[in-house]
């Protein structure tokens, strides 16, 4: 049974879908170096944003296969370490929008009421009204920076309060922008018009201390900023001052440079101008239940050998998109491994086209898969949808995608052509009614056989008595023939056949087998069971 390990408190929910296919052992807290102890047991992490998985504990992780963060944010996950090693990262996109949305929204209402210091003086015996005289969020402007999952459901927020909307964000059309009532401004002019600003963008390099000193120098002395993002995209030490000098009149953090933030951290000692949380974004009891699902859905799914749906380091597919192409990608990887075997392993060229319905660019998957499965007799389960194209190129196999439309003898189709040390071949393939594979040429002949765990192609001359041969020999053998077929493009001229069978090839059969007269080659291939 494989075992995972959640290192970070999650519902109970996630941990009940694990069980059903795993051992699952729940230790949080532990010390980075515990973790790289411990993980070589571990197929799988689950994780929210208090573990580090760094590029040490990725190395560590020899059995790992899947890290699932329960959550969004995956800059506490050393992404292009687990892709070098294979390792699929995912994450819940949609599970805690809501959640952090309500949460900058808490944050704006409470820097504008004082909530939470009103709240702790009078629990403290006092009746001060005076020193919280709040300001309406009505009326005023509201600048999101960010306006993805999160930025967009507080911008709807934001509108049925009666706030004007700006928002920064360099990926988005001014038209997206626009069915969300939000006008599309740049940076500058968004610090400097909006009376409250909130975060919402993942942090990168570019986005690290995109609110610096001088940022904070545009904004308005009345301006309040929320940030419910990530830490790190706010200079600390900049807004601290800024709060100090008086030079904006509030902000509320949710997230810090280093969380936990430090005991001794300088913003502890500011007044009702900063409110603090500690990293509450996501957590609801609803967000929590989601994310938990979503992420321990995925990591299930992938143990059992079926792909994950909001991969990180993959292409991500809309899960309607993904249940259309699942049939394919067995058919590609199928196809991918066959060739390669072929065209002799090592292979230099590979030629991938996608036909019929299949030439659309939401196909690009099928293409990782058939790579999966080229690479697949060398690297065995070191090749995954993960790194399938990485190791392509690092194997300096030159590969070219085509598509074309207009073939329609089957729905789709795929044309695979591989060069390798035994030559080019090629290999098509479609599939049939409830969904079946078929392949449907060999190197051009036309056939129509499923694919089998052991086969032997010929090439032989297309003239009485080949057939019989062959099979006495493999007879001689002890081999059991399941199924046979001939293809051929002309009566009397070259020819192959295929031969599905019910055990391997024993050693040297290949060699009888082509130095009979009229046989050109013969090909034993191998497939995953
Ligand atoms: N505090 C918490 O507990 C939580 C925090 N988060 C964080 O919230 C952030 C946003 O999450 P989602 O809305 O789900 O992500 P999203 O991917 O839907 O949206 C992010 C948006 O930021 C934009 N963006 C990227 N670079 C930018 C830049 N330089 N300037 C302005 N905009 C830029 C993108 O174009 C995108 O529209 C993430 O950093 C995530 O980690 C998410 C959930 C909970
Ligand atoms: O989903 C995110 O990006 C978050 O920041 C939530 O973090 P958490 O899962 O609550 O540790």
């Amino acid at each position: 049974m494989p075992k995972v390990l959640v290192s970070d408190s999650i519902d109970q929910v996630g941990i009940d879908i694990l069980s059903q296919v795993a051992q699952v052992d729940v230790k949080t807290n532990l010390p980075p170096e515990e973790l790289t102890k411990i993980i070589p047991e571990y197929d799988a992490l689950m994780i929210r944003s208090g573990t580090r998985v760094t590029a040490e504990v990725i190395e560590a992780g020899t059995q790992l296969k899947i890290i699932g963060r329960a959550g969004v944010g995956v800059d506490n996950v050393d992404v292009p370490a687990a892709t070098r090693r294979g390792i699929l990262v995912v994450n819940s996109p949609e599970g805690n929008t809501v959640a952090a949305a309500e949460h900058a929204v808490a944050m704006m209402l409470s820097l504008s009421r004082y909530v939470p210091d009103a709240n702790q003086s009078v629990k403290a015996g006092k009746w001060d009204r005076k020193s919280f005289t709040g300001v309406e969020v009505y009326k005023k402007t509201l600048g999101i920076v960010g306006l993805g999952k999160i930025g967009s459901h507080v911008s709807s927020i934001g509108r049925a309060m009666g706030m004007r909307l700006l928002a920064f964000d360099p990926y988005l059309s001014t038209e997206r922008a626009e069915q969300m009532g939000c006008q599309l401004v740049e940076l500058d002019f968004l610090l400097r018009e909006s009376d409250y600003i909130t975060l919402h963008m993942p942090k990168t390099p570019e986005t690290y201390h995109l609110i610096n000193a001088e940022a904070l120098d545009k904004m308005k002395p009345t301006a309040r900023i929320v940030n419910c993002a990530r830490g790190g995209i706010i200079d600390e030490a900049a807004l601290f001052d800024a709060l100090k000098q008086g030079k904006i009149a509030g902000a509320a953090l949710d997230v810090y440079e280093q969380e936990p933030l430090q005991e001794d951290s300088a913003l502890r000692s500011l007044g009702k101008e900063l409110i603090l949380t500690p990293h509450l974004g996501a957590s609801t009891e609803e967000a929590q239940v989601n994310v938990a699902i979503d992420v321990a859905e995925q990591i299930r799914d992938v143990l059992l050998g079926l792909p994950a749906r909001s991969a990180v380091n993959i292409p991500g597919l809309r899960p309607d998109v993904m249940e259309k192409l699942r049939p394919y990608l067995q058919l590609a990887e199928t196809l991918g491994n066959l060739v390669s075997q072929l065209a002799g392993g090592r292979i230099e060229e590979f030629n991938i086209r996608l036909q019929g319905d299949l030439a659309t660019n939401e196909s690009q998957p099928i293409v990782i898969a058939a790579l999966k499965g080229l690479l697949s007799h060398a690297l065995q389960e070191r090749v995954n949808y993960v790194n399938a194209s990485i190791e392509a190129k690092e194997r300096g196999i030159h590969v070219v995608e085509t598509r074309d439309a207009t073939v329609k003898d089957y729905t789709g189709s795929l044309l695979l052509t591989a060069t390798g040390p035994l030559g080019t071949h090629s290999v098509t393939g479609a599939l049939l009614g409830d969904n079946e594979i078929r392949i449907t040429s060999i190197d051009e002949f036309p056939i129509n056989v499923p694919p089998n765990r052991y086969m032997l192609f010929t090439l032989h001359r297309d003239m009485p008595g080949i057939i019989g041969k062959i099979g006495s020999l493999l007879g001689s053998f002890n081999v059991n023939i399941a199924s046979m077929q001939v293809g051929r493009k002309i009566i009397r001229g070259d020819a192959v056949m295929v031969l599905s069978l019910d055990d391997p090839l024993p050693e040297g059969i290949l060699n009888e087998i082509t130095k009979e007269p009229g046989i050109r080659d013969a090909y034993t291939i191998t497939l995953p069971e």
